[in-house]
């Protein structure tokens, strides 16, 4: 059978065009230029108050059959925060700093917002769009590398919004390239790492008594062997592994190159905020597992670099803020937490040129990117970060095959 991986159909038939140019293994993606007429930020969503905060674990595990006594567990770091997860805010200030940068750079598009598992949810907003008569939109989600949850899911998303409001012959959403290598969103990590390194530094720390963790979300490990294209065969962990660790090397190689104050420091990359049943493996070693070692090792501080995340969610809020410096503090350890790219400027234009640069199709030469990995591709191949847990389903933005 062959399985049709290039998104929604329209009315006769046809996949919608993509516009894409097939290029080697290894080798970007690269579309053609297109006049898009508005952009899409496409967001996770968060609850914004004590009763949304179940519905919206309801949302997030839809499919799965998770019993609510199991999403209370969850729930409480939410209740801790009076049920208000930080990161629709946010996003409402993501997507008025892009639209501010747009407008500043002569680019009229109108800038629009929805979520993956919560209001203003990717229907609602899809369907705002065609309604005031924009129907080629260019998306970029709230997730920098590959991975199901990170790239495939939002791309599932996104056809869903357009079959589900019976626009799929209408609305077509293509999608920026992942950008964990592009200098916009790099740069606010290792701004935060030089300082916190300073910081340690001043304190009188020697660099072999300080480890840096850079810090990101873990996941299943099929999903981590499977993220990214097959066919790149990028090893343990796959694409979504070797992205982070290739950042986090640039990030440590740039600071020493500037000749940082304790740049010289150990590095390594840790995950965090695991869930799902103990018998499914999922990427190691854990932070705060870590973190209770490191003493032993020799270490008197740790810098946790939130490199997985764009903004100080409820993953960096509760389980770095609070457990990963509960653990430090357990340990004796000197601890400090660096902060994401939230809206700082070189983040907020780094997007705006992942925006130009497609819509421009700009060749691959010219794409600002920082390690070998990159720069990644405009548009994903079949059967790239495929979930084999939850079966097919279609998704937009990506190559037909
Ligand atoms: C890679 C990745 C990112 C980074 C990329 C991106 O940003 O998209 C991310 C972000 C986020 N994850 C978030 C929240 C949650 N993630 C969950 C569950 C899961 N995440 C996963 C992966 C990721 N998640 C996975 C493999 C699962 C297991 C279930 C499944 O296979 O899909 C659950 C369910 C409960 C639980 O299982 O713990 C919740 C509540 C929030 C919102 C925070 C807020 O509200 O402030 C954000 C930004
Ligand atoms: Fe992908």
């Amino acid at each position: 059978m062959t399985v049709d991986d290039s998104g929604p159909q329209t009315p006769d038939g046809d996949a919608v065009p993509f516009a894409t140019e097939a290029s080697a293994a290894g080798a970007p993606h690269v579309s053609s230029p297109q006049e898009y007429d508005a952009i899409l930020l496409a967001g996770f969503g968060g609850p914004e108050g004590q009763e949304d905060v179940l519905p919206f674990l309801r949302n997030v595990t839809r499919g799965r059959g998770i019993p609510d006594e199991r999403l209370e567990e969850v729930a409480v770091h939410y209740r801790h925060f009076g049920g208000v997860s930080p990161i629709n805010g946010h996003n409402r200030q993501l997507r008025a700093a892009i639209e501010a940068e747009m407008r500043h750079r002569g680019l009229q598009h109108p800038v629009y917002w929805g979520n993956r598992n919560w209001t203003p949810y990717l229907e609602d907003t899809v369907k705002e769009a065609a309604e005031a008569g924009h129907t080629r939109l260019l998306a970029v989600a709230t997730s920098a590398y590959s991975s199901y949850s990170s790239c495939r899911q939002y791309r599932e998303d996104f056809a869903r919004a357009v079959l589900d409001t019976g626009l799929a012959g209408t609305v077509q959403i293509d999608k920026v390239r992942q950008f964990f290598d592009v200098p916009g969103f790099v740069r606010p990590f290792a701004e935060g790492l030089a300082e916190a390194l300073r910081g340690f530094a001043a304190e009188g720390l020697a660099p072999e008594e300080i480890r840096v963790l850079f810090a990101t979300h873990s996941i299943p490990t099929g999903d981590a062997e499977r993220s990214g294209p097959q066919e790149l065969g990028l090893g343990e962990g796959g694409a979504y592994a070797a992205q982070h660790r290739a950042v986090g090397g640039q990030i440590i190689e740039q600071l020493r190159a500037e000749g940082h104050a304790g740049a010289q420091t150990g590095w390594e990359l840790v995950y965090q905020s695991r869930s799902g049943p103990p018998s499914q493996p999922w990427l190691e070693p854990d932070v705060c597992d870590r973190i209770a070692e490191l003493p032993a090792e020799g270490m008197k501080a740790v810098a946790v670099v939130p490199l997985g995340f764009l903004s100080d969610h409820m993953e960096v809020l509760w389980d770095l803020d609070e457990e990963a410096m509960e653990a430090a503090g357990e340990a004796g350890l000197r601890a400090v937490r660096t902060p994401t790219p939230g809206v700082h400027e070189a983040f907020v234009a780094g997007l705006v040129d992942l925006l130009e640069e497609r819509m421009q199709a700009v060749e691959p030469e010219r794409r600002p990117h920082l390690t070998d990995l990159g720069p990644w591709y405009d548009v994903c191949r079949p059967g790239c970060c495929e979930n084999v847990r939850r079966g097919f389903s279609p998704a937009a933005a990506g190559v037909k095959p």
